[in-house]
This record gives C-alpha cells, sequence and structure tokens, in this order.
C-alpha cells in the first residue's frame, strides 16, 4: 500500500464510467487541488483532500510530493515501438527535398524498414524496443499499442507481435497489440493480390490463433492500399476476431475515414487530409478520431484540424506514431506541446487526448486515462512545476519526476 500526501494537484478527475470527452468538454479538466492519494496493490483505492487524509497503515509506504502534481499516465494508442535500425540518411533526404513517397519509391520508407527487421532476431529486437519502452516510460507513458507491419512476411510478422507482447511482460506497461501486415506490399512480391491473399488466409488466421493482436489495422492510401482492399483485409479480421483501426488520410483524402466508420473501427489515425464530409461521417459513429502530431511535425506536412473537429462536437486522441521513418519519438509530452503550438488545442484538451480519449482508443477507459478509484495506479509524478499548462510550454523539457506503473514504482 502507498498513501501520496500534499499532492499540489491531482489532474484529471474522472468517473471510470465516462468513456472519452468530446468537445466544448474537452476545454475543462477536473482537479483536486492539496490532495492524498491511496493505492492498494495495483489500483487507486481512493483519494480526497488533505484535511480528509487518513492515518498511514502500519507498512504502508508515505510519500509527500509537496509542489508535484498527479496525473493519469500518458495512453499512447499508435506506435511502431518493434523495429530495428534507424532511417536518419531517409531524415537528410527529406531535408534536401525529397517527399515521403519519392523515398518509399526508391526502395526507403517501409520497405528499407523491413529489411532491416527481418535481418534482426527476435532477442535483439526485444533488447531495441525495451531500451524504447523504457525511454517512452521515463517521459510518462503507461499504456501503449505496438504494431507489427516492418515483417510484411508471416513469420516476420509474427516476430513482431511476439516481441510486442514481451515488452508487456517485461515491464508494468500496459501493452495492446495490432497487426498491421497490410503496411505495404514487400518488394520482392510482383503483385499485390497475391500478397492480401497472404494477409487474409495466412498472417490473420495464424496471428488470431496464437493470439498475437487484439486488432488488424490497414494503411489505407494511394500507392498502398485501397478503400475497398481495406474493406476486405478489416472484414477477415474481424472474422477472426481482430477489430479494425486503419490509417487514414495521411497523405491524401483516402476514403479511409469513411470505410472506418462504416467498418466500425474503435480509430481511425493520421488523418491530416480531411474535408467536412469526412467530419461529418466521423459524426455518425463512435470511431475515435486520432491525431498523430509527431508525424505531421516530422514530414513537413499539414496537421489535421484539430480545432474545426472539436468545435463539432469530435474527441479526438492523440498518439505518438513512434516508428523510424515518420516519427521517431515516442515523447508524448513533446506530442502535447506539438497539437498545442501546431493544432491550437489547449493544454486542457491535450491533456483528454492523450489520457481518456486515448484509453478509448483501446478499448480501456474503464480501466485508464483518469484518476477513479478502482483504476490503474499508473500514474505521473510531476516535477515541482507551475501549472498543467507548463508541460506543452516547456517543449523539450520532461517534466516527469516519477511514475508509478500498476501500483509500483519504476
Ligand atoms: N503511414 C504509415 N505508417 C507509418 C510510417 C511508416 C514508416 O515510414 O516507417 C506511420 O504511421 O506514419
Ligand atoms: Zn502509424
Amino acid at each position: 500500500m502507498k498513501l501520496l500526501i500534499n499532492c499540489k494537484e491531482l489532474v484529471q478527475l474522472l468517473p471510470s464510467d465516462v468513456q472519452w470527452v468530446a468537445g466544448e468538454e474537452m476545454s475543462r479538466v477536473n482537479s483536486l487541488s492539496n490532495a492524498w492519494l491511496r493505492i492498494t496493490g495495483e489500483h487507486i483505492a481512493d483519494f480526497g483532500t488533505m484535511d480528509t487524509c487518513p492515518t498511514p497503515l502500519p507498512g504502508e509506504e508515505v510519500v509527500d510530493l509537496s509542489g508535484r502534481m498527479v496525473m493519469p499516465c500518458f495512453v499512447d494508442s499508435h506506435t511502431h515501438l518493434v523495429f530495428a535500425g534507424s532511417r536518419e540518411l531517409e531524415f537528410v533526404d527529406k531535408i534536401k527535398g525529397l517527399s515521403y513517397a519519392e523515398i518509399a519509391a526508391k526502395g526507403g520508407g517501409i520497405q528499407n524498414s523491413a529489411r532491416k527487421l527481418r535481418a534482426t532476431s527476435e532477442a535483439e529486437l526485444f533488447e531495441l524496443a525495451m531500451k524504447r519502452a523504457q525511454e517512452v516510460i521515463s517521459y510518462g507513458t503507461g499504456v501503449i499499442e505496438i504494431k507489427s507491419g516492418y515483417g510484411l512476411t508471416p513469420a516476420d510478422e509474427i516476430k513482431m507481435l511476439r516481441v510486442a507482447k514481451q515488452i508487456g511482460e517485461a515491464t508494468r506497461l500496459v501493452v495492446k497489440t495490432t497487426f498491421l501486415g497490410a503496411h505495404t506490399v514487400p518488394a520482392e512480391l510482383k503483385s499485390k493480390e497475391e500478397y492480401i491473399e497472404q494477409v487474409l488466409h495466412e498472417m490473420i488466421p495464424q496471428v488470431a490463433e496464437e493470439g498475437l493482436a487484439e486488432y488488424c489495422d490497414v494503411f489505407c492510401e494511394k500507392g498502398f492500399f485501397t478503400p475497398e482492399e481495406t474493406e476486405r483485409i478489416l472484414q477477415q479480421g474481424l472474422d477472426f476476431g481482430l477489430k479494425p483501426k486503419i490509417h487514414a488520410n495521411q497523405l491524401h483524402v483516402s476514403g479511409g475515414v469513411q470505410v472506418g466508420v462504416k467498418m466500425g473501427a474503435i480509430s481511425v489515425d493520421h488523418l491530416e487530409s480531411m474535408g467536412q464530409e469526412e467530419i461529418d461521417v466521423l459524426k455518425s459513429g463512435k470511431t475515435m478520431p486520432t491525431l498523430l502530431p509527431g508525424a505531421a511535425f516530422f514530414l513537413r506536412m499539414s496537421y489535421p484540424p484539430a480545432r474545426d473537429m472539436i468545435a463539432q462536437g469530435l474527441p479526438v486522441a492523440i498518439a505518438s506514431d513512434y516508428n523510424p521513418g515518420s516519427a521517431p519519438s515516442g515523447n508524448m509530452q513533446l506530442m502535447m506541446s506539438l497539437a498545442c503550438v501546431n493544432m491550437r488545442m489547449t493544454p486542457e484538451e491535450v491533456l483528454h487526448a492523450t489520457t481518456i480519449n486515448g484509453a478509448y482508443a483501446l478499448e480501456l477507459s474503464s480501466k485508464v486515462g483518469s484518476i477513479a478509484k478502482g483504476k490503474l495506479a499508473s500514474l505521473i509524478i510531476t516535477k515541482e512545476i507551475p501549472s498543467l499548462a507548463f508541460i506543452p510550454y516547456s517543449f523539450g523539457s520532461n517534466c516527469v519526476e516519477r511514475m508509478l506503473l500498476k501500483g509500483e514504482w519504476v
């Protein structure tokens, strides 16, 4: 048991039955000043203001957090954390003027990561991913989604998902895994149809049988997979118990949002290219629009229209998209800063987007994403900072002093 006392503020109090926070509501965050919080096992047992602070129980660890805020951990609902090697030479190509599509066309991009991943053993991949996992924890992440998609063969996709699962076993992170075989067509195959057949009839059944993923994702984009192909793949996923997610509308208005909502996708992610029609479609469904400001920043693309979406009553989640090509950072505090500066979201809005709305995108709203009795005690203890707004304001700094994951210090 642990009793945190003299907390400057408990930030983001929301009952466990709140699934997401949308529209105007995103601008308000419930907090409690000068507070205590008790942890029993992995969970938040209770909390209140210091005038009601209970007497510590025998053997209970009491921690004085004067000056520090306590917040729910970040929920990073979209990452490609398992990868081999880096792609900084492509970064230099981009600086010199090549586009994402041009780099992909000359064998770079996802193909480059696939070559590197196939040449890396499961044990090495695990070591690399563990370092990244530890780094993102130090920046406040406690729940993370990890995709496959750099293997592009049955064996290598399976290898990636096994490593992703191992990260959940070797750390106190909550890990959710997503099969993204349809990330691109591997260079060695002549026809896309041949690869789609492999995804449908070899990869999805095997991933499902081994229980390696909960979600199935497709890169729905010109030059990658069409909306019709996306639907076929996601339907096969559904038939095998994998729920849909989509990489949608990153480079073009791709039709991905429409397919996602039609298929009941848990989230559609990226959304750099959006029109009113896509916003209207999202309003008609329960799919979480997930914005990835790190990718827009790194690829120097226009940002998703977060203000329009929120003004029209939608929720939005923010995730890092941590990957070696388009977003080589898993720092969710930096994502908050990018969202505030480039999408004009307020600190309160980005807090909802990186906690409870990310939790919805992983079907975990009743377990994480806010401070509530019974939720997991996966919490950020900040440094001595003046306010919530200081976190996105002080971009590039780490405002996290310590992390508690599932009730334990890490
Ligand atoms: N857009 C597709 N997939 C990744 C990037 C993949 C890569 O360049 O390695 C993304 O989410 O941005
Ligand atoms: Zn991605």
